[in-house]
């Protein structure tokens, strides 16, 4: 079933309208299937068209506003979203005086994204400002959508995905054996290499799978040097990134389960062809079980922005 995300902003003409646009242009660009976006304002005049510097901008980008008629809130809209972005704090705190219940899934844009900002109101301003808030919406989605999708937001479903695989010379030959038993079950693999048992350098390998799926092009990664811990300490450098380094498939199944783990180490000097197939089958099959531990992961994500660079 698909996914909902709700932009919220006052009238429903300008930001949100822009908003849901954009998503669903950038959701098209990073290969994102099964996320439905939609917008209202809390103050809107129904059926307003978007105001025409919105229509503008975005005509600048090849996307069609024209279209768009504005949309009230209502309580209905908020309880059939999975998540709930509002332009501003003052939009936020509006939505759970009428409905305190939607707490965990309503948050501002700028706050969900980690940008911790507001995005301010281009209402009656020339194109040159709505320009401006498109880039910053855009900005803002980009990291939202990253976000939404690591942390259990969308199902994960072994056939739908992309997977990308990687190795140093350790890893290599493991790592053919599991690139061929998940091409022969019709998943789509990407192989960022190594290419041979030649000695190489393993962060090499783990930067490359990290930011395939960083970037949002594949879903999920399997690293393979001789330990599995390289791989794990070097990958998990990739903001986004939880790995775990795993050697038994029950811990393959709770590294997904309640960490939401979305790249896979293993050790091919320690582990048979035969568990580590157990444990990838494990941990693609598993999802994430989200309640408490969405709480959790997302704390590991407040870790990750605390020391990023601004
Ligand atoms: O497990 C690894 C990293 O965690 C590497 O595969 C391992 O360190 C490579 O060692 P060598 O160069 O001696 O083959």
């Amino acid at each position: 079933m698909d996914k909902k995300i709700l932009f919220v902003c006052t009238g429903n003409t300008c930001r949100s309208s822009m908003a849901e646009a954009l998503a669903r242009k950038i959701a098209e660009e990073m290969g994102l299937a099964g996320i439905q976006f939609v917008s209202a304002g809390v103050m809107a005049w129904p059926g307003e068209k978007a105001s025409a510097q919105a229509i503008q901008a975005l005509a600048e980008q090849g996307i069609d506003l024209d279209q768009h008629r504005a949309s009230q809130l209502t309580p209905e809209l908020v309880l059939e979203a999975d998540l709930v972005l509002t332009m501003t704090e003052a939009h936020r705190q509006q939505i759970l005086h009428l409905l305190p219940e939607a707490k965990e899934k309503v948050f501002t844009l700028g706050s969900y994204a980690g940008t911790n900002k507001d995005i301010s109101d281009p209402y009656g301003s020339p194109v040159e400002v709505y320009r401006l808030c498109a880039e910053e919406l855009t900005t803002n989605i980009k990291a939202a959508l990253n976000k939404f999708t690591q942390n259990g937001g969308l199902k994960t479903n072994m056939k739908e995905m992309t997977l990308v695989l990687g190795s140093d010379h350790a890893g290599f030959e493991m790592k053919e054996q599991i690139r061929q038993y998940l091409q022969n079950q019709g998943i789509t693999v990407e192989d960022m290499g190594c290419n041979s048992t030649d000695s190489c350098d393993y962060p090499d390998f783990a930067l490359a799978v990290g930011e395939k799926i960083r970037s949002g092009a594949c879903q999920m990664g399997i690293l393979i040097c001789g330990s599995g811990v390289g791989m794990a300490i070097a990958v998990n450098k990739v903001p986004g990134i939880r790995a775990a380094n795993v050697f038994d498939p029950v811990i393959a199944g709770l590294a997904r389960e309640h960490n939401n783990a979305n790249v896979l180490t293993l050790g091919s000097r320690f582990l048979t062809l035969e568990k580590a197939l157990e444990i990838v089958e494990k941990f693609l099959t598993t999802e994430f079980a989200g309640e408490r531990h969405a709480k959790r992961v997302d704390k590991i994500t407040a870790i990750e922005e605390k020391y990023a660079c601004r």
